[in-house]
């Protein structure tokens, strides 16, 4: 129900920072004048008429035999989503930067050019400071290095041993894609690469390296075959999710930001929790995980047909890929669950309008932002 969100967009409007754009609809008569209106209110009875319908739609559900195939198969169903679209959806991205500027936090900074690239082993890099408050791992890590330094200068031999250790260390840390970066961003369920193309457009810090997985294989080969992808800066990879199996190419506790962009509404409920545990394992003390996912009674949720309810507000297109509308508590819930500390739960309610045909859309979407504590219990 809208009234059941704890409503955070009023607290940003009230001064601090602006969330999601600044156009408002105060008076109703004027609702075809623009394409869309900013953090619309719903009223009591926008709010039933939205719950009725999706308990209408929810009535029959699928079938167990397609639920298992939806299930076993959905990477081939996305493989065809991909084979068929290319890189053709999902393409608008104008408020990435401006909701997550975590993205590209040093634009604004005075970086040394490829620094610590270019003299990983002998020198040491000024500390960064972040806007977000991260700067201070980043500060620890420089205090760090520095003492490793002080270390090879005058070392005792348990020191020695240590160092010997610490090295073979830094060898089987070299061994993974992008290991000398200083920040390092995933993106889990990246498609054809519509947010990572702009991070690495966008961000220019020297020191930056983009991961990117999807289980579609024909989403991968079309990022990797993207005329910007630089193996330099980036790394494609063919990744399921729900795959407790399969590891990702990155240790634990090296990543600065996780990306998942409508990507965990499409997995099956009862195994996202386990996928965001996997994730905050390999945030670094002070990391986040980034998320923009539908909300409960968003409009692609009303416009289900009965048949097409796989469990409580889960949902199958027709193109057999899943769909799941998120309330702001399930989201705080899976990311808490896995020792990580709210920053960000958001509901954006925006009103897209058809002016041509004189249709409104009502659009609901989460965005979430959850730091992993600096002293940290991952599950
Ligand atoms: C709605 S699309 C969003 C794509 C991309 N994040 C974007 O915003 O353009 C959902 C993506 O999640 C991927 N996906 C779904 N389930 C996945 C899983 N279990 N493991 C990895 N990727 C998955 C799909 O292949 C698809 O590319």
């Amino acid at each position: 129900m809208a009234g059941s969100y704890s409503e955070e967009v009023p607290v940003a409007l009230g001064g601090k920072r602006q969330q999601f754009g600044r156009r408002f609809l105060n008076d109703p008569a004027r609702v075809f004048h623009h394409n869309a209106w900013d953090n619309v209110a719903w009223s009591e009875e926008q709010a039933a008429a939205a719950e009725k319908k999706v308990q209408e739609n929810s009535t029959q559900r699928v079938c167990q035999e397609k639920q298992v195939d939806y299930e076993i198969n959905a990477h081939k169903y996305w493989n065809k989503f991909y084979k068929i679209h290319e890189n053709g959806f999902f393409k608008d991205r104008h408020w990435l930067f401006t909701e997550f500027p975590e993205l590209a936090p040093s634009q604004n900074q005075n970086h040394s050019k490829g620094l610590l690239l270019e003299n990983k082993k002998s020198e040491i890099p000024e500390p960064r400071s972040r806007e977000d408050g991260s700067g201070l791992i980043v500060e620890e890590q420089h205090k760090c290095s520095l003492n490793s330094l002080e270390h090879k200068t005058q070392m005792s031999p348990v020191e020695e041993n240590v160092t010997q250790k610490l090295s073979h260390m830094e060898i089987c840390a070299d061994e993974f894609p992008g290991s000398l970066a200083t920040y390092r961003i995933l993106e889990v369920g990246c498609g054809v690469g519509n947010t990572v193309f702009p991070i690495l457009q966008t961000n220019n810090d020297p020191g930056l390296f983009v991961y990117c997985c999807d289980f579609s294989s024909i989403a991968i080969d079309l990022v990797q075959t993207h005329s910007e992808y630089d193996p330099s800066r980036c790394f494609a990879f063919v990744h399921d999710l729900c795959d407790e199996e399969k590891s990702y190419p990155v240790p634990n506790d090296s990543l600065d930001i996780i990306i998942l962009i409508f990507v965990l509404s499409a997995i099956v409920p009862d195994k996202m929790q386990k996928v965001i545990n996997t994730l905050s394992r390999l945030l670094k003390p002070g990391g986040m995980m980034l998320l923009r996912d539908y909300g409960r009674y968003d409009m692609a949720q009303l416009r289900f047909k009965k048949g097409q309810c796989l469990s409580g507000n889960f949902y199958v297109r027709g193109d057999g890929t899943r769909v799941y509308f998120f309330t702001q508590d399930e989201l705080d819930t899976l990311f808490t669950t896995a020792g990580l500390e709210k920053v960000q739960n958001l509901v954006d309610r925006r009103l897209q309008v058809n002016r041509g045909k004189q249709l409104t859309m009502y659009r609901v979407w989460i965005q979430c932002k959850y730091r992993k504590p600096l002293l940290s219990s991952t599950t």
